[in-house]
Formats: structure tokens, C-alpha cells, sequence
């Protein structure tokens, strides 16, 4: 689909036509594309920066659906722009989309050998999911309105434009620009998301709803603005290395820490228990690992479901809803575990607790293993992509400082899994666990003799 655009200097007259406030700031080019900068000076004020009216922002409770929705209502605004408003009605954001960037640097719009500089990073895999996904959507998309008249004559017949491209596209708008809007839920809110980020003490202003849901950008209390500086918000200072590239496509410039990282866990194809667990299993299949003062932690509700098995007590049973469809549910020592995400509680009550611990460490120290293989042994492709392939700088840099920090976080979490696992070995519960499979062992190989 050929996209209109507009300058970003004739947003004002559009702000003024769908009573958007300004007070004493401009959006503007800046260095990271368009920006909204003081047009004076700000000392200490809670002053209210911009007020976009209710009606303007896009919201889960305005539209009333997820996403899908907003992907949808975004692609038919493109759509009214491309076909001279032949299709659906004129409306503020038809307009508005012309001022977004005609291209967004997310890692979906990345060539072959960019994505390749991710091999062994958390991006690759989260990257390779979202790319199948999107490819699925699209597939839908198409199935499911070649029969509508207009969307066959302006999106499927030969000659009109629609491509995966186009859905990309709006996926990339909506996924940088979304806001968590308190008061109001996931918004996409003209004007305010020209914000960029900046994080901790540099960023200058908070956005909020006010009494009559309109949409407001707000000055921190406390931060003074001098006339020409850009006014920033936070896109979430926890956010990890791997986020910031796969939701806004770029890393901050001072970042030390990749901060968290996800890697995913698969049951093994010799557990009896497999589809059971694959089945029943409502958490992502994984885990988290992130840092916390000096250390890594972790976090998954999936890896208990994983290391545990029949002889400790799990087991599974199907069971008829009152609507007649049937439900697997976990059971623990013979009593049903109605909340997985409670699995853990019952685990750590359990006399064999330390043994499970050790189970679930040793799971995960092997997977940041293969993990840490991976990156390592992807170095040499990389260096010769970099030195060949066709990149561009700034997904080659973001790659490359995302295999540095996560590559460090890694390490740090092998190294705090092996402290674990010493510490585990020496409690009772796992040596006693450890003379009786010695012993078991020893009463097989008797029968096998
Ligand atoms: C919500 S939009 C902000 C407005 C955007 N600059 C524009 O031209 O429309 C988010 C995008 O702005 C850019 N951006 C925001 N803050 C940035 C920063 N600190 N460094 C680099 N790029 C940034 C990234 O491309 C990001 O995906």
C-alpha cells in the first residue's frame, strides 16, 4: 500500500482542528525522529503539557476489542487515505497516521542477514515467533475478507496493494506507540506518542487520564524544562535489552544491564507425562531471568510442571465442564491444583522441597548453558556478517550491544545456579533423596545380573 506523508511541522493545524492543548511546547524534528520540545521555560510547575481529548485516544475501552482491533481500524484509516476516502469514513486519525514515520526500525522490518547478527540472543527466538505470527494473522486477514467487495477491489485484486509488509507496519505503529495509559488501559494517543523515551532522572513527564478521560502529558513534579529542551517520558525504565529492540527498535545509549532476559523450556520427548503437561500448562513455557542488585534471579511457574513427575506425586485427570468440553487438570498427591501459578507453594511444603530446587536449577543452569553455546558459537558468523553482509548501522549496533549484555547476565545466572546447586547438595533432604536412588540403582543392576 503506497502511504501518504505528511511533514511534521503541519501537525499543528491538526492539533488546533481536533482540540488538542498545547501549553508552551511544539512537536518538532529531533534527533530520533519526531519529538515534543518546550517552546518555554518550565521551573518546578506540575504543569499540564498537552491534553488530547477523550475521544481522540484509541483504547481498548474505546474500540472495545484487543489488538486485532486496533491493527484493523489502523489499517482501514491507511486504507481510507490510499483510496482518496473511498473507503470508510474520514475521521482525526486517518490524518494523524500521515505524520507517523513512513518507516519504523523495529526488528520485524529487519533484512535476513540484521536478524542473523541475533542468533543466540532471547530476540532471535521472540523475534522468529512474532514474524510466524504475523504471517498467520495476515493469512486470516486475507481468508477472511477476500469475499467482501471492498476489500477485494482495494486489498486482493491484482494491482492493489495490501501486503504482509502493510500489516507489519501497523503491528510496528501500534507495538511503539501503545501506551499503558492510567486510568484508561493499552491507548494509542495521538500527539502524546510523539514522546521519546529517556529514562530515570532524564525523563520530564508522565501521562495520565484526567477527570473527564481526556488523555494528558504532564511535567514531573519537581523537573524544570528550559525552552528548546525535548520534553521526554519513560517507555518503562525495567524493561529489558531485548524489549526495548522488539517494541521500540532501538537502546539507550547509557545502558549497562540487558536487565531481564526470557528463554524457553521444552518437556522432554521421553517424559510420559508430556502432552499432559503440555496440555494443562497455562504459563509461558519458560522462564525469566533478571537482575537484582549484584545477582541474577529467576522466575517460571512452567519449570516446576516440567521437572516434576508421576513417582513424586503429579498426575493428571480429564474432567467434563458444565458446558460439556473436557478439561485436564493437574492434581498433587491426589488433590486437584486448581491455580498452576500455585503449583510452587504446595512444592515448597513439601518434605522433598530442596530436591525439587535442585531439579529446577540444574534444568535451568543447562538450558543458559546451550543458550550461552549458542551465542558463543554464532561470534564468528556475526564478525563475518558484519564485515559482508548487507546491514544497516543501527541494527547492527543494537545487536551487537544485546549479545554483550545478554551474553553477561547469562554468566552471572550460570554462576549463581552453580552457588545454588553446591549449597543444595549439602542439605539432608537431597542426600537422602541421593542414597536412595544409589541404592535403587544398585537393587536394578542386582536384577539385571
Ligand atoms: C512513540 S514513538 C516517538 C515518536 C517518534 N520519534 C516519531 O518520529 O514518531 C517511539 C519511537 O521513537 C524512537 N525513539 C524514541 N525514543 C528514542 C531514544 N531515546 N533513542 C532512539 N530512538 C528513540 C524509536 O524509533 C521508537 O520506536
Amino acid at each position: 500500500m503506497k502511504r501518504e506523508s505528511w511533514a511534521i511541522d503541519q501537525l499543528l493545524p491538526w492539533t488546533q482542528l481536533n482540540n488538542v492543548e498545547l501549553n508552551g511546547i511544539a512537536i518538532a524534528e529531533g534527533v530520533h525522529g519526531s519529538g515534543i520540545f518546550a517552546t518555554r521555560d518550565f521551573l518546578d510547575e506540575e504543569q499540564i503539557l498537552m491534553t488530547v481529548p477523550q475521544q481522540l485516544v484509541l483504547s481498548l475501552e474505546n474500540v472495545w476489542t484487543a489488538r486485532g482491533a486496533i491493527l484493523i481500524i489502523l489499517l482501514l484509516q491507511l486504507t481510507h487515505n490510499t483510496t482518496n476516502g473511498t473507503v470508510g469514513v474520514a475521521n482525526p486519525f486517518c490524518q494523524y497516521l500521515k505524520f507517523l514515520p513512513r518507516e519504523i526500525p523495529l526488528p520485524t522490518f529487519w533484512s535476513e542477514d540484521e536478524r542473523a547478527l541475533l542468533v543466540g540472543t532471547s530476540l532471535e527466538a521472540a523475534l522468529e515467533a512474532k514474524l510466524k505470527t504475523l504471517d498467520r494473522e495476515f493469512d486470516f486477514l486475507r481468508e477472511n475478507t477476500t469475499d467482501i467487495e471492498w476489500c477485494k477491489q482495494h486489498w486482493w485484486s491484482a494491482g492493489s496493494e495490501l501486503s504482509i509488509d502493510d500489516w507489519r507496519y501497523v503491528d510496528a505503529a501500534y507495538r511503539s506507540r501503545a501506551l499503558d495509559l492510567p486510568g484508561t488501559g493499552h491507548a494509542t494517543v495521538p500527539c502524546i506518542d510523539m514522546a521519546n523515551h529517556a529514562a530515570g532522572e532524564e525523563t520530564s513527564a508522565v501521562y495520565e487520564t484526567d477527570s473527564n478521560g481526556n488523555a494528558i502529558l504532564v511535567l514531573r513534579a519537581g523537573k524544570r524544562v528550559k525552552a528548546g529542551d525535548e520534553v521526554t517520558i519513560t517507555y518503562g525504565d525495567e524493561k529489558g535489552a531485548c524489549e526495548m529492540i522488539f517494541s521500540y527498535g532501538f537502546l539507550e545509549e547509557d545502558r549497562a544491564l540487558a536487565k531481564e532476559l526470557f528463554l524457553d523450556l521444552d518437556i522432554p520427548d521421553d517424559d510420559p507425562l508430556r502432552m499432559a503437561k503440555k496440555a494443562a500448562s497455562k504459563s509461558p513455557p519458560g522462564f525469566r531471568l533478571f537482575a537484582r542488585d549484584e545477582t541474577v534471579e529467576w522466575e517460571s511457574d512452567f519449570v516446576w510442571l516440567l521437572c516434576i513427575n508421576e513417582e513424586d506425586g503429579l498426575d493428571f485427570q480429564l474432567r467434563q465442564t458444565s458446558e460439556g468440553e473436557t478439561q485436564i487438570c493437574v492434581c498433587w498427591k491426589e488433590r486437584e491444583v486448581p491455580d498452576l501459578t500455585k503449583f510452587r507453594d504446595l512444592l515448597e511444603k513439601d518434605s522433598r522441597w530442596d530436591v525439587f530446587r535442585l531439579r529446577a536449577i540444574t534444568t535451568l543452569q543447562s538450558r543458559v548453558e546451550a543458550q550461552l553455546v549458542r551465542l558463543n558459537r554464532s561470534d564468528e558468523d556475526v564478525r563475518k556478517i558484519q564485515e559482508y553482509g548487507d546491514i544497516r548501522a543501527d541494527p547492527e549496533a543494537s545487536a551487537v550491544e544485546l549479545r554483550d549484555l545478554e551474553e553477561t547476565l547469562m554468566l552471572t545466572a550460570y554462576q549463581s545456579f552453580e552457588i545454588s546447586k553446591h549449597e543444595l547438595f549439602g542439605s539432608d533432604a537431597v542426600q537422602a533423596y541421593l542414597r536412595r536412588v544409589q541404592s535403587r540403582e544398585a537393587d536394578d543392576g542386582d536384577d539385571f545380573s
